[in-house]
Formats: C-alpha cells, structure tokens, sequence
C-alpha cells in the first residue's frame, strides 16, 4: 500500500476536511504518539517537551496517555500554549509542568516542541538545550517531526537531534522522505488520526509487475535496445540489469564487441531504432560525447530511457516534448538539463517533469519520480552503499525493460526505483554495481 504524503498546507486542508473535530485529532494524535513511544521504549520514564502550537498539544495529550500506560512522565513547556486546541490539551494535563531551561533530562525524550508550523529555525539556545537533552536521553521519539526541520522541504532550519523514532501523523510529510530531514527521523510509523488524506503525492511501495503469460515469446516480453558508446562497461551493467528484470529480449548497438556481457545478450554492429518491436531504448550509460546517438534515439517512437552522458546531450528540455520518455539524471545532471530550478526538490523534479513532459526520476539518497501530470512519488531509504559507480547504470535498465514489458512509463520508473533501493538491501554493504545485478 502506498502512503500519501503531504505538505503542511495540504495537511492542514486536511485536518480541517475531516469527518471529527481538530481537538479529537489531537486527542487521537497523542494518543498514536503514547502507544508508538511506549511500545518503542517500554516503561522508561519520560520527558515530553511541549512548544507551543498544535505540536505541543500533541504532546500535552501524550503525556496524559503515557501516565495511563504506567509510564513515570514529565512535562516541560517551552512557552504558553498559543493556540486555543493547545490550551484546551495543556488544561486536561493535571500533572506539573516544569520550565524548558532547567528540566532534567529523562531516559525516554519526547519531542513535541515543532512540526509542522516551524517557519524558521529555533533559538540558538533552544535548539542546544534540545540536543543536549537528546544526548543525555537512551531513546528520543519524535511528535511528528524532529523539532528544526521544514515539513515542506526537509530542510534542517537548526540543529536537530537525531530521533529513533518519528510518529507522523495522519500522512508523511515530504520531509520525511526528503534529505536532509529524512536522517534525522530514524524510525518513521505513520499513526492514522482520523483523516482522508488524497494526494497524488506517495510514498513508493512494492509494485505489482505484469505478469508472463502463458503464450509469451521473447518479443512479447518486451525487447530492449541499448546503444553502447566510449564507457562499455556501463552501458554492460545497464544492459544485464534489463535482461535481469524481465525483458524477453536484450540488444546492444555497439561499434567493438563488449566483454563480460552475458551470452544471451545480442551485441550488434546496427542500430535500426525503426523496429517496431523495440519496447524501450536505452541512451545514456557510457555514452561519452556522442550527440548523434541520442538524436538517433529521438528519432525513434519507441518509449525511451535517457539517462547519464544522454542527459547533458538533451541540451533543451524542449526537445523532449512528444517523447516518451523517462530521465534519470542525478542531482548533477538535472541542473546541466534544467538549471537551478526554485522551490524544494519535490517541486523542482515536478516543475521538470511539467516542463519537458518526460517522466523524471531525479536521484539521490531521497530519489524522487515526478510525472507531468503532477503524481510524485518518494521512494523508500535506501542503503548509502548505493553511493558508488555504476549502480545508476544498472537502474535505468531496471527501468528500461519495465517499460519494456508494458508498464506505462511513471509506473515503470516507479517500480524501478523501488526494486532498485530493494536489491541493494539484498546485495549488502560490500555490494558493488555487479553485485546489484545479481541480487535483481
Ligand atoms: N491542526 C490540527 O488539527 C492538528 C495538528 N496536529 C499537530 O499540530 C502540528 C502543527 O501545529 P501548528 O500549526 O500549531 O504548528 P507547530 O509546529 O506546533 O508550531 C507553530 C508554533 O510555533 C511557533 N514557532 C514557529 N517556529 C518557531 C521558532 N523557530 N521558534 C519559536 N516559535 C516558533 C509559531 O509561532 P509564530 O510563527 O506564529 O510566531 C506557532 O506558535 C502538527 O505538526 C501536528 O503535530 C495534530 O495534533 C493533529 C491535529
Ligand atoms: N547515499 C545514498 N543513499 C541511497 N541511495 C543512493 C545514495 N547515493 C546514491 N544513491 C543511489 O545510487 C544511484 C547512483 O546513480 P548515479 O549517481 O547515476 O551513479 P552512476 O552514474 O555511477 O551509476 C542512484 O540510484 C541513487 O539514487
Ligand atoms: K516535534
């Protein structure tokens, strides 16, 4: 199932489309925090820090529903409750409260200074005295977000302590899937207050591939059709990853025999991209400074995969209007393509997508795909081993004989980037790029 992810003004429009009152939101939302953070650290006495929006109520809540847990709490404030569904938590709080500057740190920190009404970074002397009662805690436990960061952007405004667990509430946030926020909220369970969240913003789940049917040829599976350049070997990794990941049939145009391309791989001296078989061309791994070969390609009807050297070689996002094609451009290559786009990754990857019409899948630790029809989605932490040469190379043929097999392109892109972040966990931290191929 994918979860939706929302921005703070959506979350907003949200909370106040809902079927039940917003003091039974935060009645629930406290409730979802106390029962993650008890059965996450047991009966570890707590401390909550309570700021003073909605985020503090929250915890003004929670700490009612900690003590009816067992467990010993704490409460400290940074400032009077400034909001009348925060007052209204902080009054069924009968326990004391004690001030922000001197509380004793806890065991069990839990922070409800900030979520998602933080505009700007907190006080210097704040944000340090929240680290250092983190530090001082075993286990620390997040209201939302960790207290610093920008719910929209995921950005860090101040320092912020590194959670153990974040429960968000209602819908993720994009902070939570975006770097360098999505570092800092360790574990991420997502408590359901009460809302309808609708979105085209997702988080990526498991896929559902098209299935082999039972009077299936190598044609019909999908053919895939790469053109190799100055790199082989890169082009050879993208090339095993499509026929790893279900393409009936693998080609390579290529101008001198590649080494290490295994046997059932066809390697060709041709590149007839008027075949209409071709379910999906390959441009871009290894490709060097061969800009005919990318206009070959655009050319071509069939779907396409652009990635690498390719990208740069687009030169204006125009040309690829009427394509149908997917970009898979690192953080590099997107600004070559596209510049310094405004706004938050999320909006800069839609703002793309929008305006080449092609699908883009912009890379990174927090890997966005972004569809012109303005569907976003936010792929799942993968392992930082991914971070060496050659795993890029082995995703756009992942996506490749996707879209290969029939799957419309924001789709393919999508599971792509899932299965892709799900072999890396398999192949494990000594993986190199082959090793992603295997583990596929
Ligand atoms: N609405 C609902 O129904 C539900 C909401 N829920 C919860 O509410 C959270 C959002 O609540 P929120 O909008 O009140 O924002 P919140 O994050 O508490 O902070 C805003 C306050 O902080 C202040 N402030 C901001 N930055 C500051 C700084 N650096 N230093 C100092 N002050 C600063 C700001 O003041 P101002 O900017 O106006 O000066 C304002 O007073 C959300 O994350 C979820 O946990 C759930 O209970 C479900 C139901
Ligand atoms: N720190 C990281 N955490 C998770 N995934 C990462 C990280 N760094 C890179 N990746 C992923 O690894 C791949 C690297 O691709 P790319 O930068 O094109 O490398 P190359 O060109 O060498 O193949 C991308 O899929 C990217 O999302
Ligand atoms: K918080």
């Amino acid at each position: 199932m994918t979860r939706p992810i929302l921005t703070a003004a959506a979350m907003r429009d949200a909370e106040a489309a809902a079927p039940v009152d917003l003091a039974t939101l935060m009645e629930q939302a406290g409730q979802s925090l106390a029962e993650a953070a008890s059965r996450f650290a047991g009966s570890m006495p707590a401390l909550v820090l309570c700021g003073p929006g909605n985020n503090g109520g929250d915890g003004y809540e929670a700490a009612r529903f900690l003590v009816e847990r067992g467990v010993a709490v704490r409460v400290a404030a940074l400032a009077e409750p400034a909001t009348d569904l925060a007052r209204a938590a902080h009054n069924r709080w009968t326990g004391p409260i004690e001030a922000f500057d001197t509380a004793a740190p806890a065991p069990l920190l839990v922070d409800c200074l900030f979520g998602t009404g933080l505009k700007r970074g907190l006080e210097d002397a704040v944000s340090q005295r929240l680290c250092a009662l983190a530090g001082e805690a075993n286990l620390v436990v997040a209201a939302d977000l960790p207290s610093g960061v920008e719910a929209d952007s995921g950005a860090i405004l101040s320092p912020v302590p590194a959670a153990d667990l974040t429960v968000a509430f209602g819908a993720l946030k994009p902070a939570h899937r975006l770097m360098p926020a999505m570092a800092r909220t360790g574990r991420l369970v997502l408590a359901d207050i009460g809302i309808a969240a609708s979105t085209d913003w997702f988080e990526l789940a498991e896929p559902v591939l098209p299935p082999i049917a039972a009077d299936a040829h190598k044609y019909s599976r999908g053919l895939v059709h790469a053109l190799a350049g100055t790199m082989p070997g890169a082009i050879a990794l993208a090339a095993s990853a499509a026929a790893r990941s279900g393409a009936g049939y693998v080609r390579v145009s290529t101008g001198a025999p590649i080494a290490g391309l295994p046997l059932s791989i066809v390697q060709t001296g041709d590149a007839k991209l008027s075949d209409p078989r071709i379910g999906c061309i390959l441009v871009g791994p290894g490709l060097g400074e061969l800009p005919h070969f990318l206009t070959l390609a655009l050319t071509s009807r069939a779907p396409k995969v652009i990635d690498a050297d390719a990208i740069a070689l687009v030169g204006d996002p125009e040309r690829l209007r009427g394509q149908d094609a997917i970009l898979t451009p690192h953080a590099g290559e997107f600004a070559k393509l596209f510049g310094d786009l405004p706004g938050t990754k999320a909006e800069q990857a839609l703002a793309a997508a929008a305006h080449s019409g092609a699908v883009i899948v912009f890379k990174g630790p927090d890997t966005l795909v972004a569809a012109p029809d303005g569907r976003l989605g936010f792929a799942p932490p993968a392992p930082a081993w991914l971070a060496s040469a050659g795993t890029g190379d082995v995703l756009s043929g992942i996506i490749a004989a996707l879209r290969a097999r029939g799957m419309p392109a924001f789709e393919a892109a999508c599971a792509g980037v899932w299965r892709h972040g799900r072999a890396a966990e398999r192949a494990g931290p000594s993986m190199i790029a082959d090793d992603l191929v295997a583990a596929l």
